[in-house]
């Protein structure tokens, strides 16, 4: 996949691009709609023998139009939904920086300036996607502005209990911890990267010894809390327990940030400075303040247990 990186106004002409049938959005999570938005595109592209292209934006669009609203943390930052994106097989990615000049022009010249120079013969977005000033253009009245020079497809909305797929809707289902759910809507566990940092090094001697994460973008972190999770490092994966905290057992003054420490299967290497890629797949249970530091082993014992039996448990229900 080629990735164009687009600041408004570009002089790029139509003979820059092959043609191609373009999907259109934000695209945070590349959850089941969005993957259904961008499958329906490259349907369309193979049928018609041209290439498959993505249009995302940059920062998102709230930060110029609801300033101060826009989300700080992502389910996919940057990089991770490019690497989605390329894996849904699609030809050209391209991101345009929204800029305010960006997002003040009509439909019309967004139309023009964006579709017709871009050598894009069809467009693919979801039912509700708007574009151009104050949002006037959309998926319906997308023809009249296009004067019947570009196609449109528009994706069904995609529910699930009885409520849209949405990225809004899985940051809030993240933020409560509810991990098993949030993979049900991505057709995917959620994963974050990063990099293994130095902790306190008592959790070897706790029998427990944890690779401590140093996030590598501003992903969601899920709430305080112990989790079933799976991590890979160097293409091999590992099932664990994971505890998003401040560790109250240890430390009478919370820390300025939760640390999150991995406490993987079957392994022990030294992996510091190594990268590492964590799907959520279950919380166990509430983060708590231990009265000695047996407990607090007895208690992570349970927790192993609980996530062994987890993944047993689905790895036969997948039979
Ligand atoms: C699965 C798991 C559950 C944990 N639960 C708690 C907890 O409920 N309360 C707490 O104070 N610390 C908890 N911890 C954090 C331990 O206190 C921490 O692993 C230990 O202090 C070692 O820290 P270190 O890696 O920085 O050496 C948990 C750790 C793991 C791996
Ligand atoms: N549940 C869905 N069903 C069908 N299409 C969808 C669905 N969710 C999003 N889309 C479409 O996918 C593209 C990207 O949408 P967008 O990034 O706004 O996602 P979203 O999940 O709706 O986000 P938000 O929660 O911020 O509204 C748009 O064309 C949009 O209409």
């Amino acid at each position: 996949m080629k990735t164009i990186h687009i600041s408004h106004p570009h002089n790029l002409k139509r003979e820059d691009f092959p043609k191609s049938v373009m999907a259109l959005g934000f695209f945070d999570g590349i959850h089941l709609g969005h993957q259904e938005v961008i499958r329906t595109a490259k349907n369309t592209a193979d049928q018609a023998g041209v290439k498959t292209s993505v249009m995302t934006f940059y920062p998102h669009p709230s930060a110029i139009l609801k300033k101060g609203c826009e989300p700080k943390e992502w389910i996919t930052p940057l990089d991770d939904k490019m690497k989605i994106i390329e894996s849904l097989e699609a030809d050209f990615l391209y991101i345009v920086d929204f800029s305010p000049q960006f997002a003040s022009l009509s439909p019309e010249e967004f139309i023009e300036q964006y579709i017709i120079e871009f050598n894009v013969c069809h467009i693919v977005a979801g039912f509700d996607f708007t574009f151009g000033k104050f949002g006037k253009g959309t998926i319906e009245n997308f023809q009249e502005y296009a004067k019947g020079r570009v196609n449109s497809t528009a994706v069904a909305k995609l529910s699930k209990q009885d409520q849209k797929v949405s990225s809004t809707r899985i940051r809030g289902l993240l933020r409560e911890g509810d991990v098993a759910y949030v993979a049900q809507l991505l057709g995917r566990p959620y994963d974050v990267k990063g990099i293994v940092i130095e902790g306190d090094k008592r959790g070897r001697r706790m029998g427990f010894p944890t690779a401590n994460i140093g996030l590598s973008d501003l992903y969601i972190i899920p709430p305080t809390g112990v989790y079933a999770v799976k991590a890979e490092i160097e293409g091999a994966s590992f099932n664990g327990i994971c505890n998003v905290g401040y560790r109250p057992t240890f430390y009478q003054k919370r820390p300025d940030q939760p640390s999150i420490e991995v406490n993987l299967f079957d392994f022990d290497e030294e992996i510091y400075g190594k990268q590492i890629r964590v799907e959520w797949h279950k919380r166990l249970r509430n983060e708590k303040k231990f009265d000695n530091m047996n407990d607090l082993i007895e208690q992570i014992t349970k927790d192993k247990h609980a996530a062994i039996r987890f993944f047993k448990e689905r790895k036969l229900a997948e039979i």
